[in-house]
């Protein structure tokens, strides 16, 4: 527009001084006057000339210059988004890019204690998981914990974080997106059909073995392998998920705690789920990675057996014949029938059916699972040498004879039956030595942690 106005004045003026020039000749001759004025007119024409030659020239470079940096500018964006993709690096997206991507929270996929997660596809074309996470405080906290741990693991049995979503105000949502697992949690695969929870299938002992190895791998990175040692804190067979060769990848890190290579417990509020809780949480000060490789046994007798690690089971009175509900532990249960040498006994009986299972294998799972859930943590193998044994590269000992906490046992609510996360309030808990829970082997479950109140 600028140039569009100088180039206009410009052919004016020159105009004007041709036209003067013209008038000047007619009246004034070839007079002295008139060359003059011929002479200042066409030092003029040539001034103007000139002006807009090198005006022109200057926009025409400007204009180059400015092309330049916006195409370089633009292929340092690609590059630099390129480069966050490759290291990881979690983009942030608007709320408006997410409505989009699940088509307005629609297709919901599943449904955790901070929020629901959703199915989605980004303008890319990648699927992805979104969950939302609700709560003000707590979700703030374990958004927190999520981004800060997620965000710095590359490992192939860990989840990628593609982005996140901050709240804009205090009291709104905050969203995390995953990279979508196409076979969804691990214990729709390995639990029977439960009515309120599909079932997507049988997982072969094979698969499930190899299961075994990959969530050892993916904790032996958390806990070895970074810069801080990162605890997960919620494993359970809901945040183990499956991709499209049943290869898990471990997830949901809203309760991990990061804490220095030299620090060896820490003192922590009680977080995690019933069930999985390892019992230092409550008898010891503070907590360690040794916890997750508690809750990493407890997974491993839950995949065995295809059953959860304290269930209720219908028993009839002997006496009056009456039915009753009574809560069974697993544990309990595989130590016995190890040491009883009947260990098929409680293998997941579709698998017996299908006669897939390799016997030597079970023992060996069962074996490092009863070592993981120590009631000692000092006495559990740490996940490096859980992952040696599976792999067949160090001998797996027979357990010791020690006591195991069975925390919760006698829960009055159904969560640790279920897997579902609850908040636990310890003031609510007390810690008993009930005798008749001694177990007569290896695993003696002689503490019971109980709520005083039930809820
Ligand atoms: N990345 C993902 N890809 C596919 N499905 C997912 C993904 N993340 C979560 N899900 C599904 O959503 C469910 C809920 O996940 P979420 O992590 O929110 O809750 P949870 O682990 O079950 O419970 P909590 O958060 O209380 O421990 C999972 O069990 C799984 O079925």
């Amino acid at each position: 527009m600028e140039d569009k106005k100088a180039n206009i004045i410009a052919s004016v003026c020159i105009v004007v001084l041709v036209v003067v020039i013209i008038a000047a000749r007619v009246s004034l001759k070839l007079s002295k006057t008139f060359y003059l004025i011929l002479g200042v007119d066409i030092s003029l024409i040539l001034a103007v000339i000139c002006f807009l030659i090198i005006r022109n020239r200057y926009n025409r470079e400007r204009k180059l210059l400015v092309s330049r940096f916006v195409s370089e500018g633009r292929e340092l964006r690609i590059e630099y988004s390129f480069l966050r993709k490759v290291a990881g690096v979690p983009t942030k997206f608007k709320l408006e890019d997410l409505e989009e991507a699940t088509d307005g929270f629609r297709s919901q996929i599943g449904k955790g204690g901070s929020g629901a997660v959703f199915k989605g596809v980004l303008k890319d074309g990648s699927q992805v998981a979104v969950k939302r996470i609700e709560g003000e405080e707590k979700g703030e906290r374990e958004f927190r914990s999520e981004v800060s741990a997620i965000a710095s693991v590359q490992h192939k049995n860990l989840v990628r974080l593609y982005g996140y979503s901050s709240a804009s105000s205090a009291n709104r949502p905050r969203f995390l997106v995953y990279d979508f697992i196409v076979n969804s949690s691990l214990d729709i695969w390995i639990f029977p059909d439960r009515g309120n929870r599909r079932s997507g299938g049988c997982l072969t002992w094979d698969q499930r073995y190899q299961v075994a190895i990959d969530v050892a791998k993916a904790l032996a990175y958390l806990h070895h392998d970074c810069r801080s040692k990162i605890l997960h804190l919620d494993v359970k067979p809901e945040n183990i998920l499956l991709d499209e060769n049943y290869r898990a990848v471990v997830t949901d890190f809203g309760l991990s705690k990061l804490i220095a290579r030299d620090e060896s417990r820490v003192l922590t509020d009680i977080r995690g789920t019933r069930g999985y809780l390892a019992p230092e949480w409550l008898l010891e000060h503070g907590i360690s990675e040794k916890s997750d490789v508690y809750s990493y046994g407890i997974v491993l007798l839950e995949m065995i057996g295809g059953r959860r690690s304290i269930s209720r089971v219908e028993v009839e009175e002997t006496r009056t014949k009456k039915k009753r509900k009574k809560l069974e532990y697993f544990p309990r249960i595989v130590n016995q029938k190890m040491r009883e040498r009947n260990v098929m006994e409680i293998v997941d009986q579709r698998m017996i059916e299908a006669n897939e299972v390799d016997e030597q294998e079970v023992m060996k799972l069962a074996c490092v699972a009863l070592w993981c859930i120590q009631e000692k943590a000092k006495s559990r193998p740490d996940m490096a040498m859980v992952i040696e044994m599976l792999e067949g590269r160090v001998p797996v000992n027979e357990p010791p004879d020690s006591e195991v906490v069975v925390v919760d046992l006698l829960a009055a609510d159904d969560d640790a039956t279920t897997g579902v996360r609850k908040v636990i309030d310890i003031p609510r808990l007390q810690i008993q030595r009930e005798r008749q829970f001694r177990l007569p082997s290896i695993c003696s479950c002689s503490s019971i942690i109980s709520p005083i109140s039930p809820r």
